[in-house]
């Protein structure tokens, strides 16, 4: 299998080595010099809209790009009619490095990796507690995608008013995921906005969540003028609704940082995972995987890990919950 961009420094460009040597790639992109730095905010059918200081500005792939893709949070430079005035379109001719990659698979035996948002620094996994009841293994599955890009997880927990989080909250005891439980009240008060908002400070975060469990009434609440914000970047789309079909890249308030809302999932293919990069993800249990085979998956029977465990190194609940997101990618029940 290959994979790409496990190297945060790594393009996400899929090219291919030249094997042969006859015929060397020469660098004929133009300088464009002249363009500008802009934020992708969404993309709607090849047309991507940009942030360039303070105006949306639609945009599109050029040529000179080919397959490498930009996507929503991908920084780019721009050139053409940066105006943002009805009708023009600018192109994007380049897409810097990326900091940090997204990816899904639609399943997990789906080579087809679509990455769902560049450079984010946070991964918000929002979950119902009830209507819809939580899926845990959505959870696990995200937990593993976070971790595999190097996006730091929180949990969100809504509906609190419907169901207590007790249960769930104690089944991810272990694994130390900072979370926020928030409930109907608090939403209507701006309490629970507020205490969101506090884990968002400075920070590109991307809510995911299955469709129902109240993300988009989160992200409302997070920023209030968003209807504006849709509004306008749908006015550059052409897109007359305003679901959540592509992902949205949201300022918050007062330039505290930024929302990415992604369209409802209803399962995360975790394909393009790499175990080795999960289990970085537990610093605690790093050392014991000095005794472990090459290529070692810490789900299989020579892994050093329980041995290590054993001998008192670590606490056991921790080895459970690596094993347990490991084990996640093995399902196939599609979430
Ligand atoms: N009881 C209760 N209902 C909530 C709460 N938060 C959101 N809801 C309701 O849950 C329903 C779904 O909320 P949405 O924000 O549309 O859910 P979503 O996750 O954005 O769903 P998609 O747009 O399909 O991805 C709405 O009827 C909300 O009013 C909560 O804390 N408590
Ligand atoms: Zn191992």
């Amino acid at each position: 299998m290959r994979r790409y961009g496990k190297n945060p420094d790594e393009d996400d460009v899929r090219v291919r080595p030249n094997r042969k040597g006859n015929r060397p790639r020469t660098n004929i992109r133009p300088k464009h010099e002249d363009a500008s730095e802009g934020l992708v905010l969404t993309v709607d059918r090849g047309r991507l809209t940009v942030l360039i200081d303070d105006r949306s500005v639609t945009a599109m792939k050029a040529r000179e790009l080919g397959r490498k893709s930009a996507v929503v949070g991908d920084r780019v430079a721009v050139v053409g009619d940066l105006s943002g005035a009805k009708d023009t379109l600018a192109r994007i001719v380049r897409v810097e490095p990326r900091t940090s990659t997204l990816r899904r698979t639609a399943d997990d035996d789906d080579p087809y990796e679509r990455v769902v948002v560049a450079n984010a620094d946070q991964l918000a996994i929002v979950t119902a507690l009830a209507d819809p009841e939580p899926r845990p293994r959505l959870i696990d599955r995200c937990l593993v995608a976070a971790y595999d890009a190097g996006l730091d997880p929180l949990l969100v927990l809504t509906k609190s008013d419907l169901a207590p989080a007790d249960t769930l909250l104690a089944s991810y005891g272990a694994l130390g995921v900072p979370y926020l439980v928030t409930n109907r009240d608090e939403l209507a008060d701006g309490s629970a906005a507020d205490r969101v908002r506090e884990r968002l400070a400075g920070r590109m975060t991307a809510f995911v969540g299955h469709s129902g469990v109240g993300k988009t009434t989160l992200v409302n609440a997070l920023v209030p003028d968003r209807r504006r914000a849709t509004g306008r970047v749908n006015a550059h789309t052409g897109r007359g609704r305003h679901t959540t079909t592509s992902a949205l890249a949201l300022p918050l308030p007062d330039d505290s940082g930024w929302v990415i809302d992604t369209p409802g999932v209803r399962s995360f293919g975790l394909h393009h995972v790499d175990p080795a990069r999960v289990v970085l993800a537990f610093p605690d249990l790093m050392p014991g995987t000095d005794g472990c085979p090459r290529a070692c998956s810490h789900d299989e029977p020579d892994c050093a890990l329980d041995g290590w465990v054993a001998e008192g190194h670590a606490d056991p609940a921790r080895l459970y919950s690596l094993r347990r997101l490991l084990a996640t990618r093995e399902r196939r029940e599609g979430d």
